[in-house]
């Protein structure tokens, strides 16, 4: 309103000339100027606002999508989630900004075009001829350059995944400088070509149209001059006061069309976070509250029956695991053996329920599983072969351990001296891949869960801690009355068990119950063991 009060009194001076009181039209001139900079400097203020909360939201959602994305789907589509995480998040933050600019921008065509309208309604339809020849021009474009903009994301996304291969592989190619130059020249290169070829494509698509839409403003002044005089007859200030609003549109338009490029990127990043399952519609949830009131879990077996599973990446849809059935019996200590491949690390996940069988059923105390996973998932704690470790240690309602507890744990796993703790967190985790488990474990430990599984947990520890992770610990656990399942190869600590459970191919070939283990191997150790 206020640059619609200026451009009426510009307009008025530049038509009628300079009243008699000469300071007054300077005054109310530079009051209208003053007047713009203010409500401008308050509306930026305004927007700046409104987009900081609109990327901060965007960034929950998304963060909360990420947390309740199921296992499964981000196990095959690891690189093009983690794309997501960097790519998609920077590209939507712009076009969320872009989106209030866009009102705004407009919010000032719609009130220039009513002060034009009130100024010539004829010369107002030549402008928006062409105008709409300009938005007409701008979303055939759009369409045209949507796949290319798609294309570009996923070549993006194959330069990130190369990216990663020099930061996660960095010694592996610091030590082979063939494999470094395979990876820069036949794999980092072509990625980055095919990049640059298409942003050269669709950025040019792009500038074609905002240069076309300048020249197409510019022709329409110049038509609506021509016309103004030669056909429509029309007073010399009618159609300078005409000129000069239009010029003031030109701005809003110019903005308007390229807004497109933030768009463009932005939308065919929308596009690929739905396409990795990360729809960004609707609320988000609270989250899920503790579970100390659940009350004591009672089951007391756990089964699947005749379960297979697949693995969703596996193109010939090869069966990873089963047919198979098996059963978990509460407190028991059960091992899991079995050659490379044979399907152990899988049937722990389906056993979490963190994949979901192709055919057939968990079943918890006879009932299968079909609701409340999350609620199964809570009774385990574990090391997984390919373990995380965060720095903070919370017990199994997601509240900070206390630091006395925490040092008791670090210091009965050997690590009381390289690791300290401050308010429940850990000072290092830059450590041996043995030490690394070991704070894996303490993890476990305060988590204190129904069910501790461990895969091949031992196999990087020293000779002294293995024996005291089977001969100690794992006992212990069990004395606790707790249920451990146990991934391992150390044949020698198999008569420690209650039951072994030897898989090959992904179906269990035998099962060994104690007075079996009890037999074999010959342990010298056994002796001393409890059983
Ligand atoms: N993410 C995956 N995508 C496709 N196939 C997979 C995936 N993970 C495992 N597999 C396949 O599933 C089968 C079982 O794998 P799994 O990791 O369960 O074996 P494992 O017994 O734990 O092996 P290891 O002793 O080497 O850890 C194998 O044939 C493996 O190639």
């Amino acid at each position: 309103a206020c640059t619609m009060a200026l451009l009426s009194h510009i307009n008025e001076l530049a038509a009628n000339g300079l009243p008699a009181i000469r300071t007054a039209a300077l005054w109310v001139g530079a009051g209208w100027l003053l007047a713009v900079l203010a409500t401008g400097a308050m509306s930026q203020f305004i927007l700046a606002r409104l987009g900081g909360d609109l990327v901060a939201q965007l960034r929950l959602v998304l963060s909360r999508r990420f947390i309740d994305l199921e296992y499964e789907k981000l196990a095959n589509e690891k690189h093009a989630i983690f794309g997501s995480l960097i790519e998609d998040v920077a590209s939507i933050a712009p076009l969320v900004l872009v989106a209030p600019l866009l009102a705004y921008n407009l919010l000032l065509v719609a009130l220039y075009a009513g002060y034009l309208a009130s100024v010539s309604s004829p010369l107002l339809c030549i402008l928006a001829l062409f105008l709409c020849a300009t938005v007409a021009a701008s979303l055939a474009l759009e369409r045209f350059l949507r796949r290319r903009f798609d294309a570009l994301r996923e070549a993006n996304e194959k330069v990130f995944e190369y990216f990663r291969y020099l930061s996660e592989g960095k010694k592996e190619l610091a030590l082979n400088s063939a494999r470094a130059r395979h990876v820069a020249d036949q794999l980092i290169r072509p990625a980055i070509g095919r990049s640059r070829r298409l942003m050269i494509q669709v950025h040019t698509g792009l500038g074609f149209n905002e240069a076309w839409s300048s020249a197409v403003i510019y022709a329409s002044v110049f038509v609506v001059v021509y016309v103004g005089y030669a056909t429509l007859a029309l007073p010399q200030a009618t159609i300078m006061r005409f000129v000069i609003g239009a010029l003031f549109l030109s701005g809003p338009v110019a903005f308007i069309v390229s807004a497109a490029r933030q768009v463009g990127v932005g939308t065919a990043s929308l596009r690929h976070l739905q396409r990795v399952g990360l729809d960004l519609g609707g609320e988000v949830e609270p989250s899920a509250p503790g579970h100390e009131s659940e009350g004591r879990d009672t089951w007391s077996n756990m089964a699947l029956r005749d379960v297979t599973y697949a693995y969703p990446g596996d193109e010939d849809g090869r069966i990873a695991l089963g047919p198979i059935d098996m059963e978990i019996r509460r407190g028991e200590l059960l091992f899991i053996v079995g050659g490379n491949g044979s399907g152990k690390s899988t049937l722990l996940l389906l056993l979490a329920s963190l994949l979901t069988p192709r055919t057939g059923e968990l079943l918890i105390d006879g009932v299968p599983l079909d609701r409340d996973k999350q609620r199964h998932r809570r009774r385990f704690t574990g090391v997984f072969g390919d373990f995380f470790l965060f720095p903070h240690v919370l017990d199994a309602a997601g509240r900070t351990l206390s630091d006395e507890r925490i040092r008791n744990l670090l210091a009965s796993l050997g690590l009381g001296s390289q690791v300290r703790v401050e308010q429940g967190e850990l000072s290092k985790l830059t450590l041996s891949t043995g030490q690394r488990k070991r704070l894996a474990l303490l993890q476990c430990y305060a988590e204190d869960r129904d069910i501790f599984f461990f895969d091949e947990w031992a196999a990087d520890q020293d000779v002294h801690f293995r024996d005291y992770f089977y001969r100690t610990l794992l006992p212990d656990l069990k004395a606790q009355g707790k249920t451990v399942v146990a991934i391992t190869h150390d044949d020698r600590y198999f008569g420690l068990a209650d039951r072994v459970l030897k898989l090959e191919a992904g179906r269990v070939v035998s099962e060994w119950p104690a007075e079996v283990i009890d037999r074999y191997p010959a342990d010298p150790a056994r002796s001393s063991l409890q059983r």
